[in-house]
Protein backbone atom coordinates (compact mmCIF):
# COMPACT_ATOMS: atom_id res chain seq x y z
CA UNK A 1 0.00 0.00 0.00
CA UNK A 2 1.16 3.45 -0.96
CA UNK A 3 1.93 5.98 2.33
CA UNK A 4 -1.34 8.51 2.76
CA UNK A 5 0.37 12.37 2.09
CA UNK A 6 -1.50 14.46 4.27
CA UNK A 7 -2.86 17.83 2.48
CA UNK A 8 -3.68 20.32 4.32
CA UNK A 9 -5.64 22.46 2.31
CA UNK A 10 -6.32 26.51 4.71
CA UNK A 11 -8.69 28.93 3.55
CA UNK A 12 -10.37 31.86 5.03
CA UNK A 13 -14.10 30.68 6.00
CA UNK A 14 -17.00 31.34 5.93
CA UNK A 15 -20.52 31.65 8.17
CA UNK A 16 -22.37 28.07 6.92
CA UNK A 17 -25.77 29.75 7.83
CA UNK A 18 -27.25 33.02 9.42
CA UNK A 19 -26.73 32.50 12.65
CA UNK A 20 -22.75 31.63 12.39
CA UNK A 21 -22.55 35.38 11.21
CA UNK A 22 -21.35 36.97 15.00
CA UNK A 23 -19.40 34.39 16.16
CA UNK A 24 -17.16 33.86 12.76
CA UNK A 25 -17.20 38.40 12.94
CA UNK A 26 -16.20 38.12 16.57
CA UNK A 27 -13.62 35.60 15.30
CA UNK A 28 -11.86 37.59 12.85
CA UNK A 29 -11.90 40.84 15.22
CA UNK A 30 -9.57 38.44 17.45
CA UNK A 31 -12.40 37.66 20.29
CA UNK A 32 -14.20 41.44 20.10
CA UNK A 33 -18.07 41.29 19.50
CA UNK A 34 -18.65 43.64 16.49
CA UNK A 35 -20.94 46.70 17.24
CA UNK A 36 -24.90 45.82 16.37
CA UNK A 37 -24.64 48.46 13.82
CA UNK A 38 -21.26 46.56 12.04
CA UNK A 39 -22.69 43.22 12.54
CA UNK A 40 -26.18 44.38 10.93
CA UNK A 41 -23.76 45.80 7.93
CA UNK A 42 -22.30 42.46 7.40
CA UNK A 43 -25.45 40.54 7.45
CA UNK A 44 -26.62 42.31 4.66
CA UNK A 45 -23.73 41.95 2.66
CA UNK A 46 -24.29 38.69 2.58
CA UNK A 47 -28.51 38.91 2.35
CA UNK A 48 -27.45 40.57 -0.56
CA UNK A 49 -25.46 37.74 -2.02
CA UNK A 50 -28.14 35.52 -1.72
CA UNK A 51 -27.92 34.87 1.84
CA UNK A 52 -24.71 32.57 2.75
CA UNK A 53 -21.53 32.57 0.76
CA UNK A 54 -20.49 30.15 -1.76
CA UNK A 55 -17.11 30.18 -0.41
CA UNK A 56 -17.65 26.69 1.98
CA UNK A 57 -18.91 24.49 -0.83
CA UNK A 58 -16.12 26.12 -3.49
CA UNK A 59 -13.63 25.38 -0.68
CA UNK A 60 -14.09 21.83 -0.74
CA UNK A 61 -14.19 21.28 -4.39
CA UNK A 62 -10.97 23.18 -4.92
CA UNK A 63 -9.62 20.55 -1.90
CA UNK A 64 -11.08 17.79 -3.72
CA UNK A 65 -10.18 18.44 -7.12
CA UNK A 66 -6.59 19.01 -6.04
CA UNK A 67 -6.10 15.83 -4.27
CA UNK A 68 -7.43 14.29 -7.35
CA UNK A 69 -5.07 15.94 -9.46
CA UNK A 70 -2.25 15.00 -7.16
CA UNK A 71 -3.39 11.27 -7.15
CA UNK A 72 -3.33 11.25 -10.90
CA UNK A 73 -0.30 12.48 -11.88
CA UNK A 74 2.00 10.58 -9.25
CA UNK A 75 2.38 7.49 -7.78
CA UNK A 76 4.27 7.34 -5.38
CA UNK A 77 1.93 8.31 -2.22
CA UNK A 78 -1.40 8.97 -1.82
CA UNK A 79 -2.75 12.31 -1.27
CA UNK A 80 -5.39 13.08 1.44
CA UNK A 81 -7.09 16.47 1.85
CA UNK A 82 -7.88 17.79 4.97
CA UNK A 83 -9.81 21.35 5.25
CA UNK A 84 -8.11 23.83 8.22
CA UNK A 85 -10.25 27.16 8.15
CA UNK A 86 -8.86 30.57 9.76
CA UNK A 87 -12.17 31.73 11.46
CA UNK A 88 -14.96 29.17 11.45
CA UNK A 89 -14.70 25.10 12.11
CA UNK A 90 -13.07 22.81 10.91
CA UNK A 91 -10.39 25.54 12.29
CA UNK A 92 -6.77 24.72 11.01
CA UNK A 93 -6.20 23.56 14.44
CA UNK A 94 -8.94 20.75 13.69
CA UNK A 95 -7.24 20.04 10.48
CA UNK A 96 -3.62 19.10 11.95
CA UNK A 97 -5.47 17.12 15.03
CA UNK A 98 -7.39 15.14 12.59
CA UNK A 99 -3.75 14.55 10.46
CA UNK A 100 -1.83 13.39 13.86
CA UNK A 101 -5.64 11.33 14.53
CA UNK A 102 -5.20 9.05 11.20
CA UNK A 103 -1.70 8.37 11.99
CA UNK A 104 -0.25 11.18 9.10
CA UNK A 105 3.53 11.65 9.56
CA UNK A 106 4.16 13.66 6.53
CA UNK A 107 2.07 16.38 5.10
CA UNK A 108 1.98 19.54 2.75
CA UNK A 109 -0.28 22.30 3.13
CA UNK A 110 -1.15 25.08 0.78
CA UNK A 111 -3.17 28.46 1.45
CA UNK A 112 -6.26 29.45 -1.29
CA UNK A 113 -4.74 32.87 -1.30
CA UNK A 114 -2.02 33.87 -3.93
CA UNK A 115 -0.07 36.08 -1.93
CA UNK A 116 1.90 36.66 1.23
CA UNK A 117 1.63 38.62 3.95
CA UNK A 118 2.07 38.42 7.57
CA UNK A 119 -1.63 38.76 7.69
CA UNK A 120 -2.41 35.95 5.53
CA UNK A 121 -0.23 33.03 4.25
CA UNK A 122 2.15 33.73 7.14
CA UNK A 123 -0.40 33.33 10.38
CA UNK A 124 -1.98 30.16 8.27
CA UNK A 125 0.94 28.16 8.07
CA UNK A 126 2.01 29.40 11.93
CA UNK A 127 -0.79 28.30 13.06
CA UNK A 128 -0.59 24.56 11.42
CA UNK A 129 3.38 24.68 12.72
CA UNK A 130 1.94 25.73 15.89
CA UNK A 131 -0.83 23.12 16.40
CA UNK A 132 1.59 20.28 15.58
CA UNK A 133 4.26 21.64 18.34
CA UNK A 134 1.39 21.56 21.09
CA UNK A 135 0.27 18.08 20.28
CA UNK A 136 3.90 17.30 20.73
CA UNK A 137 3.80 15.25 17.21
CA UNK A 138 6.89 14.65 14.84
CA UNK A 139 4.48 14.97 11.56
CA UNK A 140 6.32 16.92 9.07
CA UNK A 141 4.97 19.30 7.72
CA UNK A 142 6.16 20.87 4.07
CA UNK A 143 4.42 24.71 4.11
CA UNK A 144 3.82 26.56 0.03
CA UNK A 145 4.32 29.57 0.40
CA UNK A 146 3.46 32.19 -2.20
CA UNK A 147 2.36 30.91 -5.26
CA UNK A 148 0.97 33.74 -7.22
CA UNK A 149 3.71 33.58 -10.03
CA UNK A 150 3.07 30.17 -11.14
CA UNK A 151 2.83 30.00 -14.94
CA UNK A 152 -0.39 27.58 -14.96
CA UNK A 153 -1.85 30.64 -12.08
CA UNK A 154 -0.90 33.55 -14.74
CA UNK A 155 -2.40 31.71 -17.67
CA UNK A 156 -5.85 31.20 -16.31
CA UNK A 157 -6.19 34.69 -15.86
CA UNK A 158 -4.51 35.31 -19.55
CA UNK A 159 -7.08 33.45 -20.64
CA UNK A 160 -9.59 34.79 -18.32
CA UNK A 161 -8.82 38.34 -19.63
CA UNK A 162 -8.17 37.60 -23.51
CA UNK A 163 -11.80 36.27 -23.39
CA UNK A 164 -13.06 39.47 -21.56
CA UNK A 165 -11.16 41.75 -24.65
CA UNK A 166 -12.53 39.46 -27.03
CA UNK A 167 -16.00 40.27 -26.15
CA UNK A 168 -15.61 43.90 -26.58
CA UNK A 169 -15.66 45.08 -30.14
CA UNK A 170 -12.78 47.83 -31.08
CA UNK A 171 -14.16 50.85 -30.42
CA UNK A 172 -14.75 49.43 -26.34
CA UNK A 173 -10.95 48.07 -26.63
CA UNK A 174 -9.21 50.84 -27.07
CA UNK A 175 -11.02 52.64 -23.78
CA UNK A 176 -10.97 49.54 -21.39
CA UNK A 177 -8.45 49.51 -18.47
CA UNK A 178 -8.02 45.65 -16.59
CA UNK A 179 -7.89 46.72 -13.32
CA UNK A 180 -5.98 44.16 -10.50
CA UNK A 181 -6.67 43.76 -7.71
CA UNK A 182 -6.33 42.16 -4.08
CA UNK A 183 -7.74 42.76 -0.28
CA UNK A 184 -6.43 45.66 1.19
CA UNK A 185 -4.35 45.30 4.31
CA UNK A 186 -2.66 48.51 6.77
CA UNK A 187 -0.02 50.03 5.32
CA UNK A 188 1.84 49.56 8.37
CA UNK A 189 2.80 45.94 6.93
CA UNK A 190 5.28 47.58 4.90
CA UNK A 191 7.23 48.98 7.94
CA UNK A 192 7.70 45.07 8.45
CA UNK A 193 9.64 44.54 4.88
CA UNK A 194 6.14 42.36 3.91
CA UNK A 195 6.12 41.26 0.13
CA UNK A 196 2.09 41.62 -0.37
CA UNK A 197 2.36 44.77 -2.12
CA UNK A 198 5.11 44.20 -4.62
CA UNK A 199 3.67 40.70 -5.27
CA UNK A 200 0.20 42.14 -6.74
CA UNK A 201 2.14 44.50 -8.50
CA UNK A 202 4.15 41.80 -10.15
CA UNK A 203 1.07 39.80 -10.68
CA UNK A 204 0.09 42.64 -12.51
CA UNK A 205 3.15 42.92 -14.29
CA UNK A 206 2.97 39.04 -15.52
CA UNK A 207 -0.41 39.74 -16.69
CA UNK A 208 0.31 42.25 -18.56
CA UNK A 209 3.44 40.57 -20.37
CA UNK A 210 1.41 37.31 -21.02
CA UNK A 211 -2.00 39.03 -22.34
CA UNK A 212 -0.45 42.10 -24.08
CA UNK A 213 -3.51 44.54 -22.69
CA UNK A 214 -2.36 47.77 -22.50
CA UNK A 215 -4.45 49.69 -20.01
CA UNK A 216 -3.53 47.54 -16.46
CA UNK A 217 -3.63 49.55 -12.84
CA UNK A 218 -3.72 48.35 -9.70
CA UNK A 219 -6.15 48.92 -6.83
CA UNK A 220 -7.16 47.37 -3.53
CA UNK A 221 -10.29 46.79 -1.93
CA UNK A 222 -12.46 45.39 0.71
CA UNK A 223 -10.49 47.73 3.32
CA UNK A 224 -11.44 47.54 7.01
CA UNK A 225 -13.06 50.52 8.48
CA UNK A 226 -10.08 51.56 10.82
CA UNK A 227 -8.60 55.08 11.12
CA UNK A 228 -5.13 53.99 9.97
CA UNK A 229 -4.17 54.15 6.31
CA UNK A 230 -4.83 51.09 4.52
CA UNK A 231 -3.00 50.00 1.24
CA UNK A 232 -4.53 52.04 -1.90
CA UNK A 233 -6.11 53.05 -4.09
CA UNK A 234 -9.28 51.62 -3.24
CA UNK A 235 -10.33 50.16 -6.50
CA UNK A 236 -13.82 52.33 -6.68
CA UNK A 237 -12.12 55.94 -6.51
CA UNK A 238 -9.17 54.18 -8.97
CA UNK A 239 -12.61 53.73 -11.25
CA UNK A 240 -13.58 57.27 -11.17
CA UNK A 241 -10.64 59.06 -11.36
CA UNK A 242 -9.68 56.41 -15.06
CA UNK A 243 -12.92 57.56 -15.82
CA UNK A 244 -12.20 61.16 -15.53
CA UNK A 245 -8.25 61.35 -15.81
CA UNK A 246 -7.58 59.09 -18.36
CA UNK A 247 -10.94 58.69 -20.19
CA UNK A 248 -11.65 55.06 -20.09
CA UNK A 249 -15.42 53.72 -20.57
CA UNK A 250 -14.74 50.04 -19.50
CA UNK A 251 -13.22 48.60 -16.85
CA UNK A 252 -12.33 44.92 -16.57
CA UNK A 253 -12.32 44.22 -12.73
CA UNK A 254 -10.01 40.56 -12.07
CA UNK A 255 -9.68 40.51 -8.26
CA UNK A 256 -6.66 38.27 -8.35
CA UNK A 257 -5.72 38.26 -4.38
CA UNK A 258 -8.85 35.93 -4.53
CA UNK A 259 -9.40 32.37 -5.50
CA UNK A 260 -13.45 32.33 -5.72
CA UNK A 261 -16.73 34.10 -6.51
CA UNK A 262 -17.05 34.90 -2.86
CA UNK A 263 -18.54 37.91 -0.54
CA UNK A 264 -15.61 40.21 -1.54
CA UNK A 265 -16.13 39.68 -5.40
CA UNK A 266 -20.02 39.15 -5.41
CA UNK A 267 -20.54 42.58 -3.23
CA UNK A 268 -17.07 44.75 -3.20
CA UNK A 269 -16.56 43.73 -7.15
CA UNK A 270 -20.20 42.57 -8.08
CA UNK A 271 -22.36 45.28 -6.59
CA UNK A 272 -20.00 48.38 -5.24
CA UNK A 273 -17.63 48.54 -8.25
CA UNK A 274 -20.43 47.90 -10.73
CA UNK A 275 -22.25 50.88 -9.14
CA UNK A 276 -19.41 53.41 -9.61
CA UNK A 277 -19.45 52.08 -13.10
CA UNK A 278 -23.10 52.42 -13.67
CA UNK A 279 -23.07 56.22 -11.99
CA UNK A 280 -20.29 56.90 -14.55
CA UNK A 281 -21.86 55.54 -17.57
CA UNK A 282 -19.15 53.39 -17.86
CA UNK A 283 -18.96 49.31 -18.79
CA UNK A 284 -18.49 46.65 -16.15
CA UNK A 285 -16.67 43.39 -16.50
CA UNK A 286 -15.47 41.00 -14.10
CA UNK A 287 -14.16 37.71 -15.77
CA UNK A 288 -14.96 34.19 -13.70
CA UNK A 289 -12.91 33.44 -10.60
CA UNK A 290 -10.66 30.35 -10.84
CA UNK A 291 -12.94 28.11 -8.62
CA UNK A 292 -11.62 24.63 -9.61
CA UNK A 293 -10.66 25.95 -13.47
CA UNK A 294 -7.83 22.87 -14.34
CA UNK A 295 -5.67 25.36 -14.86
CA UNK A 296 -5.81 26.95 -11.59
CA UNK A 297 -6.02 23.22 -9.77
CA UNK A 298 -2.59 22.24 -11.82
CA UNK A 299 -1.17 25.59 -10.53
CA UNK A 300 -1.32 24.65 -7.12
CA UNK A 301 0.34 21.14 -7.87
CA UNK A 302 3.27 22.99 -9.26
CA UNK A 303 3.72 25.03 -6.47
CA UNK A 304 3.35 22.09 -4.00
CA UNK A 305 6.08 19.92 -6.49
CA UNK A 306 8.05 22.56 -6.36
CA UNK A 307 8.38 23.04 -3.09
CA UNK A 308 8.70 19.19 -2.23
CA UNK A 309 11.56 19.27 -3.98
CA UNK A 310 13.58 22.02 -2.99
C1 LIG B 1 -5.80 39.59 3.38
C2 LIG B 1 -7.23 39.11 3.48
C3 LIG B 1 -7.86 38.18 2.67
C4 LIG B 1 -7.25 37.42 1.50
C5 LIG B 1 -6.37 36.31 1.95
C6 LIG B 1 -7.09 35.13 2.55
O1 LIG B 1 -8.03 34.62 1.94
O2 LIG B 1 -6.70 34.73 3.64
C7 LIG B 1 -9.22 38.05 3.14
C8 LIG B 1 -10.18 37.19 2.60
C9 LIG B 1 -11.50 37.04 3.04
N1 LIG B 1 -12.15 37.79 3.96
C10 LIG B 1 -13.43 37.33 4.14
C11 LIG B 1 -14.39 37.85 5.02
C12 LIG B 1 -14.22 38.92 5.91
N2 LIG B 1 -13.04 39.58 6.17
C13 LIG B 1 -13.24 40.59 7.11
C14 LIG B 1 -12.30 41.47 7.63
C15 LIG B 1 -10.93 41.51 7.30
N3 LIG B 1 -10.28 40.75 6.34
C16 LIG B 1 -8.93 41.08 6.30
C17 LIG B 1 -7.97 40.53 5.44
C18 LIG B 1 -8.21 39.57 4.45
N4 LIG B 1 -9.38 38.90 4.20
C19 LIG B 1 -8.72 42.08 7.31
C20 LIG B 1 -7.39 42.70 7.61
C21 LIG B 1 -9.95 42.36 7.90
C22 LIG B 1 -10.23 43.33 9.03
C23 LIG B 1 -10.23 42.61 10.33
C24 LIG B 1 -10.41 43.56 11.49
O3 LIG B 1 -11.54 44.03 11.68
O4 LIG B 1 -9.41 43.79 12.16
C25 LIG B 1 -14.61 40.52 7.50
C26 LIG B 1 -15.25 41.42 8.55
C27 LIG B 1 -16.19 42.41 8.02
C28 LIG B 1 -15.67 43.19 6.84
O5 LIG B 1 -14.74 43.97 7.00
O6 LIG B 1 -16.20 42.96 5.75
C29 LIG B 1 -15.22 39.51 6.73
C30 LIG B 1 -16.66 39.07 6.75
C31 LIG B 1 -13.60 36.19 3.29
C32 LIG B 1 -14.84 35.31 3.23
C33 LIG B 1 -15.89 35.87 2.29
C34 LIG B 1 -17.14 35.05 2.27
O7 LIG B 1 -17.69 34.73 3.32
O8 LIG B 1 -17.61 34.78 1.16
C35 LIG B 1 -12.41 36.02 2.59
C36 LIG B 1 -12.07 34.97 1.57
FE1 LIG C 1 -11.21 39.20 5.23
Amino acid sequence: MKPVRGLLVMAYGTPYKEEDIERYYTHIRHGRKPSEEHLEDLKSRYKAIGGISPLAEMTKKQAQALEARLNEVQDEVEYKFYIGLKHIEPFIEDAVEAMVKDGIEEAVSIVLAPHFSTFSIKSYNGRAKEAIEKLGSSMKLTSVEAWYNEPKFIEYWKEAVNHAFAEMDEEEREKACLIVSNHSLPEKIKEAGDPYEDQLIETARLIQQATGVKNVEVGWQSAGQTPEPWLGPDVQDLTRELYEEKGFRSFVYIPVGFVTEHLEVLYDNDYECKVVCDELGANYRRPPMPNTHPLFIDAMVDAIYNKLAN
